[in-house]
């Protein structure tokens, strides 16, 4: 296998429009190769368009401008599906001692109404005299699409890398509903007082819960690192317009026996402006167990409990709901909920 550079750009064009015999094959390799030295990768030629990469950013700069109480009315704390405004201070990583300083917003895959609690139901969005459609709605519904479509693509790539064939029929074991989460997120600059114990910055280091994450940052407003066992250092991430930062998740180091691993990021922003990143995270279906063969898994967890075991820690000092508690609050809340 050749070295790879940890921040080599693949170019997944030859994978979705192949012109010559070898294309797609070619992009299977880089991205197996890339994935089994670093657990990270950045893509371009992945066909989101430029145009809906800019109008994301710029929602999302219009969100977090609002008034603090506008956002707090959109708190994902209140949301019984998890949608909407997380505040700065709500988030803790394992074994830091202060919160993340960023602040987030969360959109999911829409449904008219609230079909499990936690995870699949109605978005949370901005009222229209507060934002109108055309400035947040509209186009962050776009960018969550093609997104969408974008993770759904690395998961094809990543499963024939680990010498799956015919991809869509193992995808179609654990994708009949997947949960997709977008978060667009504002990391303001780092302090420049000295720090207390643990708080750096924006997002602390961790790993991600789960499958595919698509992250996308403000181009000019680098922030991502990524930890490299190899240099026993961070690397930062060049925040590079129409390349995404692709990285595998805890979910798929389980589910590939280790084969793929779960990289450590953070995200510190070092510069004296604010820093918009929109990152999309492809997950699996609720209720669905390790759908590969290539390794066994006791406890049989599910999509669903692994995230409820990350989340809880990870907003556990706000008192995170549990799965059946979101019904008694659907009801206390007087929305339809209609898993009881
Ligand atoms: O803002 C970033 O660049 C990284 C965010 C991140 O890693 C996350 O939200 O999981
Ligand atoms: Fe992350």
């Amino acid at each position: 296998m050749p070295a790879r550079n940890i921040l080599e750009v693949i170019d997944i064009s030859g994978y979705l429009n192949p012109q010559a015999p070898g294309d797609k094959e070619r992009v299977i390799t880089q991205v197996g190769d890339a994935c089994r030295q670093h657990s990270f990768f950045q893509v371009k030629g992945h066909g989101v368009p430029l145009a809906t990469q800019r109008k994301v950013i710029e929602s999302s700069q219009k969100l977090f401008n609002l008034p603090r109480e506008d956002k707090l009315d959109l708190s994902f704390l209140k949301n019984v599906v998890r949608r909407g405004y997380e505040q700065s201070g709500d988030s803790v990583r394992d074994g830091d001692v202060l919160p993340d300083l960023k602040e987030s917003f969360f959109v999911g895959r829409e449904e008219p109404v609230i079909e499990e609690p936690g995870w699949h139901g109605p978005n949370v969005w901005p009222d229209s005299t507060v934002l109108s459609e055309d400035e947040f709605r509209g186009p962050v519904w776009e960018y969550y699409e093609a997104t969408n479509r974008l993770g759904r693509i690395i998961y094809e790539i990543l499963l024939q890398g680990l010498g799956y064939e015919s991809p869509e029929d193992v995808l179609a074991r654990f994708t009949k509903k997947p949960v997709v989460t977008l978060k667009l997120i504002r990391t303001p600059p780092a302090p420049t007082t000295s720090q207390p114990r643990g708080q750096k910055s924006g997002t602390e280091a961790h790993t991600d819960f789960g499958g595919v994450g698509c992250l996308l940052q403000q181009p000019g407003h680098d922030g991502l690192e990524i930890w490299s066992d190899e240099k026993n250092g961070w690397v930062a991430v060049p925040a590079v317009e129409d390349v995404f930062a692709i990285n595998i998740g805890d979910m798929i180091e389980k589910w590939s026996g280790g084969e793929y691993r779960s990289v450590k990021h953070r995200a510190v922003n070092r510069s004296a402006l604010d820093r918009i990143s929109c990152a999309t995270f492809w997950l699996g279906d609720v209720h669905v167990t390790n759908p590969l063969e290539l390794a066994s898994d006791p406890d049989e967890e599910t999509v669903g409990e692994q995230l409820y075991r990350r989340f809880r820690k990870q907003y556990g000092l706000w008192g995170v709901m549990e799965p059946a508690d979101y019904s008694r609050a659907c009801k206390a809340e007087n929305v339809t909920c209609v898993v009881q």
